[in-house]
């Protein structure tokens, strides 16, 4: 499995997914510089978080102008698997890549703090390692991470069972009270119609390991990734 991890100026969790794709996989990823113009050849690229170009204009809105993501654009197309996280979910949406945006969280303030996910669907390649309903700590950090989509694409999102990750309580309820920025449904993150992207805030790469406090960030990784024997 090759993984290409996109870096942008302002782009800051890259060596966190670096060293997340090296523990599961046992491989490491190859760095690609926005200012390239072709992603290498790559089972799996991964768009890090951060605050590219300084979140100026809208987070993500200047990185999704790059000359990379033309290509990205193509591999989207191709069907090639893209992860999106925090940061660059926001680029995802940006580009059009993924329905909706990151508004400025409900409570005006930068959020950093563990969340709950409840996982809602075990039949992708994203989430093939956890358990449909599972309640997942997961660390977040952000101040755009108010998912906005209009009522119809939202429609489209649920029917499609594109929604794959929520807040929710403890209990996996799916409450107002564990919303933590606001977003529509209790939305954390989406994937593509076709399955092979998936765009979401809180960061994974971060429960990985003891020391991080918890491993239940891995799923993600082992489900794309090929385990290490
Ligand atoms: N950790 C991140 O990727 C931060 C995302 C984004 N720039 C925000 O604060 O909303």
């Amino acid at each position: 499995m090759k993984t290409a991890i996109l870096v942008f100026p302002g782009t800051n969790r890259e060596h966190d997914m670096a060293a997340a794709v090296r523990s599961i996989s046992g491989s490491d990823p190859m760095m690609v510089w926005h200012a390239e113009t072709q992603i290498p050849d790559a089972d799996l690229i991964i768009l890090p978080g951060g605050f590219s170009y300084g979140d100026y204009l809208r987070s993500g809105a200047i990185a999704a102008r790059s000359p990379i993501v033309a290509d990205l654009l193509d591999k989207a197309k191709q069907g090639v698997r893209i992860l999106g996280v925090c940061n660059g979910f926001q680029i995802l949406t940006e580009t059009g890549i993924l329905p909706g945006a990151l508004m400025r969280n409900a409570g005006l303030h930068f959020i950093c703090k563990e969340a709950l996910l409840r996982v809602e669907r075990q039949d992708t390649i994203f989430t093939s390692a956890y358990k449909k309903n599972q309640v997942m700590r997961c660390p977040v950090a952000h101040h755009d991470g108010n998912y906005f989509a209009d009522d119809e694409t939202l429609a489209m999102l649920e029917d499609d069972g594109r929604v794959l990750f929520r807040y929710c309580d403890a209990n996996g309820e799916i409450t107002k009270d564990a919303n933590i920025n606001g977003s529509r449904n209790n939305i954390a993150g989406i994937m593509n119609a076709r399955g092979t992207i998936l765009g979401m805030m809180p960061h994974p790469e971060n429960l990985i390991e003891d020391l991080h406090g918890g491993l239940d960030g891995r799923g993600l990784f082992e489900s794309l990734l090929e385990k290490v024997a």
